[in-house]
C-alpha cells in the first residue's frame, strides 16, 4: 500500500476498516501486573463490537491503544490492510473518530465549530465544512438551523451527546471509538440514543468499538461482545445471543445477572416485526371522513401527521366523534418507537399507553405504522426458537498469549 494512512473500507457497502490488535500489551509504569496481556482481537469491519468486564479490568486501555491515546507497550495495531502501530498519533487519531461520555465537547465553541474541528485541520474549505456540520445534525436529529450556533452550555446532555457523535463522525473516519457514550444521561435519554446510533450505524456501517460497563447496552448495541475479566484477559468473545444462551462460566454469567430470558428481548428490534398499518389523517381533514377510514379498517383510532409525516396526535373514535375536523396541535406525550428500538423498549412504550400499542416512526421521525402487544409475544416465541438454531461459523478471534482462547466453540470459549 503506497499511502499507510489510506484506510480502505473492506467492502463497498461498509465503511468502516476492521481491526487487529495483535498480542497487544500495555504496562503502565509501577504496575506489578498488564493492565492489558497479550490481547489479540479481531474486530471486523462494519461491526459494532462492545468491551464489558468489571472496573478496572483494562477495557479503556484497550480502545485507547487503538487511537494509541494510550502507547501500547508490545505488539501491533492494524487498521484495515495497514499496520499503524508506529504512524504519527495525532494523524492517527484525525480517522478515529473518538465519543466519551458527555460529549467532551469544547465548551468555549459552538457546536458548528465543535464539529468542525478535524475537518478544519484537515483543510477543508469552510463552506464545504459549514455543509457537512449541517448534513451532521440532520444525521444525528438536530435542527441544524436551531443548534449550530449553540454553545454546549445551552444543550440538554442528551443533545451534547448526539454532538459528540457527529463531531466524531465529521471527517468520515472508518472507525469509531466510543467510552461509555451514554453513561451520563438519564434512562430515557440513554434509550433513545441508542436507538439513534443503531439507526446511524445501519446507515454508515462504521467499525464501533464501545466500551460499556452496562451489560443490556451491550447486548443491545453489539453485534459482537468481548467479556473481559482483569488484565484484559477475554473470558467470552461472542454474540450477544449465544452470551446468553451460552455463557462461557460462571464469570460471565454474574455479569449477565438475572433476566437472562427477559434480556433476549431487547435483541430483537421493531424493525423485525410485521407492522399494522395505520389509519392517518391530516390537519385540516373532516374528522367524519376519518371516521369512516378507521371503521372501514376495523381500527380504533387514526394516526394524524404533519406535513412532513411525522405524528402528532392519535385519535380514538371518540375523540374524533367531538371534531369536525382535525386541529394541528402536537401532541408530546405520544407513544411512539423508532423501528431500530428493541422490542423491550416497544414493550415499555405500549404499557405507558393507554391504546396497547405504540406508534412506530423511521427516518427523520416519518410515521411507519403501528406495533402491538401481540405482535411483540408472537416474536419473541419465533426469535428463541431461531438464536437456538443459529450458527458460529463466523467469529472472529479473541485470544491472549499463552492461553490461546478460540472466540467460540459453540459458544463456549473458557480455554479448553
Ligand atoms: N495512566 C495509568 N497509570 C497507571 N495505571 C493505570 C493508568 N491507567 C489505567 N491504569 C490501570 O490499568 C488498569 C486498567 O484500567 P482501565 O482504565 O483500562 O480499566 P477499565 O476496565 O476501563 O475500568 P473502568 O470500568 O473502571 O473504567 C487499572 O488497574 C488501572 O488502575
Amino acid at each position: 500500500m503506497s499511502d499507510p494512512l489510506s484506510i480502505q473500507a473492506d467492502s463497498p457497502e461498509v465503511s468502516g476498516a476492521s481491526i487487529l490488535l495483535d498480542q497487544v500489551t500495555k504496562r503502565f509504569p509501577g504496575q506489578k501486573t498488564p493492565a492489558v496481556d497479550g490481547i489479540t482481537l479481531e474486530i471486523p469491519a462494519g461491526k459494532i463490537v462492545m468491551l464489558v468486564g468489571p472496573s478496572g479490568c483494562g477495557k479503556t486501555t484497550t480502545l485507547k491503544m487503538i487511537n494509541r491515546l494510550i502507547e501500547p507497550s508490545d505488539g501491533r495495531i492494524v487498521l484495515g490492510d495497514d499496520d499503524v502501530t508506529r504512524i504519527d498519533g495525532d494523524e492517527l487519531r484525525r480517522r478515529i473518530g473518538y465519543v466519551i461520555q458527555a460529549g467532551g465537547l469544547f465548551p468555549h465553541m459552538t457546536v458548528a465549530t465543535n464539529i468542525g474541528i478535524v475537518p478544519k485541520m484537515l483543510g477543508w474549505s469552510k463552506e464545504r465544512i459549514a455543509a457537512r456540520v449541517d448534513e451532521l445534525l440532520e444525521l444525528v436529529s438536530l435542527d441544524p438551523a436551531q443548534y449550530r450556533d449553540r454553545f454546549p452550555k445551552e444543550l440538554s446532555g442528551g443533545q451534547q451527546q448526539r454532538v459528540g457523535v457527529a463531531r466524531a463522525l465529521a471527517a468520515d473516519p472508518p472507525v469509531l471509538l466510543m467510552d461509555e457514550p451514554f453513561g451520563a444521561v438519564d434512562p430515557i435519554t440513554r434509550q433513545r440514543l441508542q436507538d439513534e446510533l443503531i439507526r446511524i450505524q445501519d446507515e454508515l456501517q462504521k467499525t464501533i468499538v464501545c466500551v460499556t460497563h452496562d451489560f443490556d447496552e451491550a447486548v443491545k448495541l453489539g453485534d459482537w461482545i468481548v467479556v473481559f475479566s482483569e488484565g484484559a484477559k477475554i473470558v467470552q468473545y461472542d454474540t450477544p445471543e449465544r452470551i446468553l444462551a451460552e455463557p462461557a462460566n460462571d464469570f460471565v454469567e454474574s455479569f449477565i445477572g438475572s433476566g437472562a430470558g427477559l434480556k433476549q428481548l431487547t435483541l430483537n428490534r421493531v424493525d423485525d416485526v410485521d407492522l399494522t398499518e395505520a389509519v392517518v389523517g391530516r390537519p385540516g381533514d373532516s374528522a367524519a371522513g376519518i371516521t369512516q377510514r378507521v371503521k372501514q379498517a376495523g381500527h380504533r383510532n387514526a394516526v394524524i401527521v404533519d406535513d412532513r409525516e411525522r405524528p402528532i396526535q392519535w385519535l380514538s373514535l371518540r375523540q374524533l366523534d367531538r371534531l369536525e375536523s382535525i386541529g394541528s396541535a402536537v401532541d408530546a406525550k405520544l407513544p411512539i418507537v423508532g423501528n431500530r428500538a428493541t422490542l423491550n423498549d416497544a414493550l415499555d412504550t405500549m404499557l405507558v399507553s393507554s391504546m396497547g400499542a405504540a406508534i412506530v416512526t423511521g427516518r427523520r421521525d416519518r410515521l411507519l405504522g403501528l406495533i402491538d402487544v401481540e405482535t411483540v409475544m408472537g416474536a419473541i416465541t419465533a426469535a428463541r426458537a431461531q438464536a437456538a438454531a443459529a450458527g458460529d461459523d463466523d467469529s472472529p478471534v479473541g485470544t491472549n498469549s499463552g492461553t490461546a482462547v478460540p472466540a467460540t466453540e459453540g459458544g463456549a470459549s473458557s480455554g479448553d
